[in-house]
């Protein structure tokens, strides 16, 4: 018996880290603004320093209807997803989690409704990046509140979703479009480069 009791404090010890794809791992928005000042070079567009919503496209649509076209179609594009390129750092420190002692780390995120190039592509990136041993790691899912982990790293200010209270702690990864958002008492990880992740994640471990 003492196996079996000895397995399940042991699990229980392990911190459970679960880190959001988009803007936290790989550069969603820059590559779409980067994309659409390509495909749209005489439209109006928002530098990365004003943007403000958390969907693109819920900005330029205020701009002009068929902007917010023009962004879905270049997200819903062959090989968006794949070619994004990392958020310095993130692979590193992706990398270094793994092998921590007392941490089990997924990826968390959630793919388009339009899955058609998307599903496909975030295996493909997350594969070529951080390598074949990641397929096993990954959850994708349309909500993240059903999710299970002590911790969940995400750009997204607000997370909704079946759970009105997740068991995880959000901390906000800092991005362009959260920088003056309102994210009443939650922690901020700013970058993958400073080495505060590692403070993060030895404060989050003491907790366990
Ligand atoms: O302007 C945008 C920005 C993101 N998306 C999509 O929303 C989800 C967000 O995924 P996370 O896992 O929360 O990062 C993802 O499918 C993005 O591609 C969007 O549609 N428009
Ligand atoms: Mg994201």
């Amino acid at each position: 018996m003492a196996g079996k009791n000895s397995f399940r404090n042991h699990s229980e010890r392990k911190l459970l880290v679960l880190v959001d794809m988009d803007q936290v791992l790989c550069d969603f928005e820059m590559r779409l603004l980067q994309e659409f000042q390509s495909r749209h070079p005489n439209d109006p567009f928002i530098p990365l320093e004003e943007r403000r919503t958390f969907y693109a496209r819920d900005q330029y649509a205020k701009i002009r209807a068929d902007l917010a076209d023009n962004i879905r179609d270049i997200y819903n594009s062959e090989g968006f997803f794949r070619d994004l390129p990392e958020i310095p750092g993130a692979c590193d420190a992706m990398k270094e989690l793994k092998e921590m002692e007392g941490v089990d780390v997924f990826i968390c995120s959630s793919p388009l409704t339009s899955y058609e190039f998307c599903l496909k592509e975030k295996f493909q990136w997350i594969e070529e990046h951080l390598g074949q041993e990641w397929l096993d790691k990954i959850i994708l899912t349309k909500d993240k509140t059903v999710a299970n982990g002590h911790v969940l790293i995400d750009d997204r200010p607000n997370i909704k979703g079946a759970i009105r209270k997740p068991i995880w702690e959000h901390v906000v990864f800092t991005a362009c479009h959260n920088v003056h958002s309102d994210i009443r008492g939650k922690r901020r990880l700013d970058n993958w480069t400073d080495g505060s992740w590692r403070d993060l994640i030895l404060d989050l471990q003491m907790r366990v």
